[in-house]
């Protein structure tokens, strides 16, 4: 896909730079996501995924670029890279998830799906008034806070564990908690950064068909770090491969697959084994291809 096919994508990265002294960890980097699709960022270790995470929910303020985001139901567009990341997430509505989970251990399954939703809650309070004096307005907003909780245990299947200490939670169960409070703060963007770290094949197989049942039904646009290519080239719509801070490559599963730049930089990794798995099956699948 390039930019110029969607004149309004939901987000537009342009030209994103971000340098840590000499080092570019970004260099020049553009490429668009749209509403309703799964967009993976690939690439070797260290390419620069997490820095384009961390730059687009303000954690880094970029060198120079334009990081647009522009909600489906809105004229106005956030420009990212000039705001805070409390209002990136308050008011641009980007969420994200982490390389090392980080939730509320100690907090219950529950407690971590509410806190999610605490900006709505102090709104709904008049920063505290209406909360103080239990007006109905607080107590409705309060009780539909507790109903989209509700909603998405059911939907990660911990409606049982939901007085559970949320680090008692087994590994692939916390992943799937992490994503449900993401979700819980109504984001029109999903940043997820490896989500499928860690887990075993059945539970990558259960990440698959959550965030394909989130793309569905929630219509908003998840963006996806991932070294699993079991997940990568199954569920996603678009992937963006970059080497070294710079993209390299922009298009379908398939497309990405057969691209020479992309085959070179994975072997570009000491060992074979270094590979993500499918990947490197996909590159003996390419070049016997090339062979034949
Ligand atoms: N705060 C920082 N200070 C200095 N260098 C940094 C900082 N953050 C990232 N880098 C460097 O920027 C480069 C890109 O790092 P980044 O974490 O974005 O890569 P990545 O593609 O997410 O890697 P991985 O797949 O291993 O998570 C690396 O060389 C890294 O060391």
């Amino acid at each position: 896909m390039t930019i110029a096919a969607n004149p309004t994508p939901l987000l537009r990265v342009e030209h994103l730079t971000m340098r840590f002294g000499g080092l570019f960890a970004i260099n020049d980097l553009s490429f668009a996501a749209k509403q309703q699709e799964i967009t993976a960022i690939i690439g070797p270790n260290g390419a620069g995924k997490t820095t384009v995470f961390n730059c687009l929910t303000g954690f880094y303020k970029p060198s120079s670029g334009r990081l647009t985001l522009t909600a489906p139901d809105s004229d106005t567009p956030h420009l990212l890279e000039r705001m805070d990341g409390f209002c990136i997430t308050k008011d641009a509505k980007v969420a994200r998830t982490f390389q090392n989970i980080r939730l509320f251990s100690g907090m219950s399954v529950l407690e971590n799906l509410l806190v999610a939703q605490h900006n709505a809650l102090m709104r709904a309070s008049v920063y505290s008034l209406a909360g103080l004096l239990n007006l109905k307005s607080y107590r409705v907003k309060e009780r539909q806070s507790i109903e989209k909780a509700k909603y998405w245990l059911e939907k990660i299947g911990l409606t049982a564990q939901a007085d559970w200490s949320a680090g008692n939670l087994p590994y692939g169960s916390q992943r799937r908690l992490e994503i449900a409070r993401a979700m819980c703060t109504d984001p029109v963007l999903l940043c997820l950064d490896e989500p499928a770290a860690g887990l075993n094949p059945k539970e990558s197989l259960e990440l698959n068909d959550l965030l394909l049942d989130i793309r569905r039904e929630q219509r908003i646009g998840i963006l996806l770090i991932e070294h699993d290519m079991s997940v990568v080239m199954n569920i996603s719509d678009h992937i963006v491969v970059l080497d070294h801070g710079a993209r390299i490559a922009d298009g379908s599963p398939i497309e990405i697959r057969n691209d020479p730049a992309v085959i070179r930089a994975y072997l570009g990794a000491d060992e074979d084994e270094d590979l993500p798995q499918e990947i490197a099956t996909d590159i003996r699948h390419a070049a016997q291809r090339e062979a034949r």
